[in-house]
């Protein structure tokens, strides 16, 4: 992990009407440093990574992700920016009417990453690889287990070659064995491209496997922060009802 700070967020606020869900948010994401946010559901950590990738516009803060701050940039630097960020969602969101391959080559076409076919067939041949998937590469959505539907959007999200990578709720609706599968894949991807990351995530295993450090967001602020060790040894209450 080296000390540049890939993401920098400064007291975020965000309100929708009268309902004020992010009320003061900090962080500091290092590179190649992974940090799970953790929270009861509808505090508003889908809301901060929104924010992070323009998505939601925030009402006052800052943030700044590579030095530049997200809200002076024009929409062509906006566009740079966010294609050095890779957003896996929480249902994996792959086209149902595209095999993987067709799944796969959409966003490799639409930035104009490869230069012919060849290069494309390439990287998607190398996304599917690194998540153990190269053999369901004529594969329809239908046909994949909900665990293998995650895979492939790791993998497409990794064929964009992020420095950044947003996962919310990558694990959720998995069993142990498959949700432990995809925290090793989080935790591979880190190692193998020195990315750094923000994991949402209810599941104390896969922050416990894949997180330098954690944020336990509470009430639109983040209430504690420190190591998986740190903050499962706390005697706060409120803290350690999240690890019981
Ligand atoms: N576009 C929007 N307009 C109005 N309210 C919104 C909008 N987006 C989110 N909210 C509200 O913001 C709150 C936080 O939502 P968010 O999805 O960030 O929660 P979360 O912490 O990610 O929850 P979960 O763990 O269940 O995914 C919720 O009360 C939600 O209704």
């Amino acid at each position: 992990m080296e000390n540049e700070n890939v993401i920098e967020i400064r007291n975020l606020k965000k309100a929708f009407g009268k309902n004020e869900i992010l009320k003061g948010i900090n962080l500091n994401l290092k590179k190649g440093e992974n940090i799970a946010i953790l929270g009861q559901s509808g505090t508003g950590k889908s809301v901060l990574t929104k924010c992070i990738v323009g998505l939601i516009y925030a009402d006052s803060g800052e943030i700044n992700v590579f030095g530049k701050n997200v809200y002076s940039l024009t929409t062509g630097e906006l566009e740079e920016i966010r294609k050095k960020i890779g957003y896996l969602f929480q249902g994996g969101a792959l086209y149902d009417s595209m095999t993987v391959k067709q799944n796969l080559e959409f966003p490799v076409r639409r930035t104009q990453l490869a230069k012919n076919k060849k290069e494309v067939k390439e990287l998607v041949e190398e996304a599917l690889e690194n998540v153990g998937l190269l053999p369901a590469i004529n594969k329809m959505p239908s046909e994949l287990s909900g665990g293998m539907k995650k895979r492939v959007g790791l993998a497409r999200t990794l064929i964009l070659k992020p420095d950044i990578i947003l996962y919310d709720e990558p694990t959720t609706g998995l069993d142990p064995v498959t949700s432990g599968e995809i925290s090793e894949l989080i935790l591979e991807v880190q190692e193998k491209y020195n990315t750094s990351s923000i994991i949402i995530t209810h599941d104390m295993k896969c922050a416990e496997m894949t997180s330098n450090r954690l944020k336990l967001m509470i009430d639109g602020v983040f209430y504690a922060k420190g190591t998986f060790e740190e903050l499962s040894n706390s005697n706060d209450k409120v803290i350690s009802a999240y690890f019981k």
